[in-house]
């Protein structure tokens, strides 16, 4: 577990990036801190790693404060990936992978074999071990950065924008990498991003950021669907319009889903009242109809 105490982040220009901040990020699974540009997203993450040190307030994890532990150990146990993927350039994508293992103190041989292992966990063909990050599409590169970011095992891994410089197609299957990776790994991750569809679908839990990453709302993308706290996160997660406005249309043949612009979204397979009779719901967010989507 990590937590963020009153955490307060102000850069020597003057620049208050973070004002009191507070959060509980649960283990094994995904909190997204989503929010626009300049909402202090990156300084948060870097804090956890010791990128960034915090002004005043405390960052703890599993309840022992990250001032108190060694900055460079830190950061070697933590897996850290990055927008541009951050790698070496003069480096082919083995050794890039393997960095972290050698500055542990891996044998080199012990470290490709490792490097070569999550290659083929990160979906990456083991052809490319010997080329240099500039003989890789933009997708294979956040690969190879997923990977390094893996290599030591660790319990947390900090995800900034990872997927923001991939086209939308390659963005869909890193994501979709994402969410296999972390069912079949189980880590910790703390995933940044600007996207609210990116956060809907990877966060188990969300964290809605304004300026100085001041928490608009936390919650489960459910929690936050069915019950914004302002009209800054209704807007922000576009409740009311699109294909997450949708109606039901009675036809001659059935009863369709339709988005705000009327476009036919599904079909409805069980009426809303044959659900409810069968499952009473607890919460808001339960009333659900089960559609099946037109695409
Ligand atoms: N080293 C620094 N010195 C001064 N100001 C900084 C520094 N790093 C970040 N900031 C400022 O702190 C604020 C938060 O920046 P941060 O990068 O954390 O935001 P972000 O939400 O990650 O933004 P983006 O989505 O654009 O990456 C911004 O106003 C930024 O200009």
């Amino acid at each position: 577990m990590i937590e963020f105490r009153s955490v307060t982040k102000t850069f020597p220009d003057g620049t208050c990036a973070v004002d009191d901040f507070s959060l509980v990020i649960p283990a094994r699974k995904t909190t997204v801190l989503v929010g626009s540009s300049g909402s202090g997203k990156t300084t948060l993450l870097r804090m956890i790693n010791r990128m960034v040190e915090p002004t005043s307030g405390a960052v703890e994890i599993d309840g022992e404060s990250v001032l108190d532990k060694d900055p460079v150990a830190l950061r070697r146990s933590i897996g850290y990936v990055m927008q541009n993927s951050g790698l070496m350039p003069h480096f082919t994508v083995i050794d890039n992978v393997a960095t972290v293992l050698r500055l542990n103190g891996t044998p080199r041989r012990d470290a490709h074999v490792r490097a070569r292992e999550l290659l083929d966990t990160v979906g990456l063909d083991q052809a490319l071990a010997d080329r240099y990050p500039s003989q890789l599409s933009g997708g294979q590169q956040q690969r190879v950065g997923v990977a390094r970011g893996l290599a030591a095992d660790p319990n947390i891994l900090l995800m900034d924008e990872p997927f923001g410089a991939v086209d939308p197609i390659v963005r869909t299957e890193l994501q979709q990498e994402l969410l296999r990776l972390q069912r079949e790994l189980d880590k910790t991750v703390v995933f940044v991003t600007h996207d609210i569809e990116e956060a809907f679908l990877l966060g188990d839990q969300i964290v809605i950021l304004d300026k100085s990453a001041r928490v608009v709302q936390k919650g489960s993308p459910e929690d936050i669907l069915s019950a914004p706290a302002d009209d800054f996160v209704a807007a922000f997660v576009g409740a009311d319009r699109g294909k997450r406005a949708l109606h039901l249309k009675q036809t001659p043949h059935g009863t369709l889903i339709v988005d705000a612009d009327g476009r036919a979204q599904g079909t409805l397979v069980q009426s809303p009242a044959s659900l409810l009779d069968a499952h009473p719901p607890r919460a808001a967010d339960e009333v659900s109809v089960d559609a099946r989507t037109a695409d």
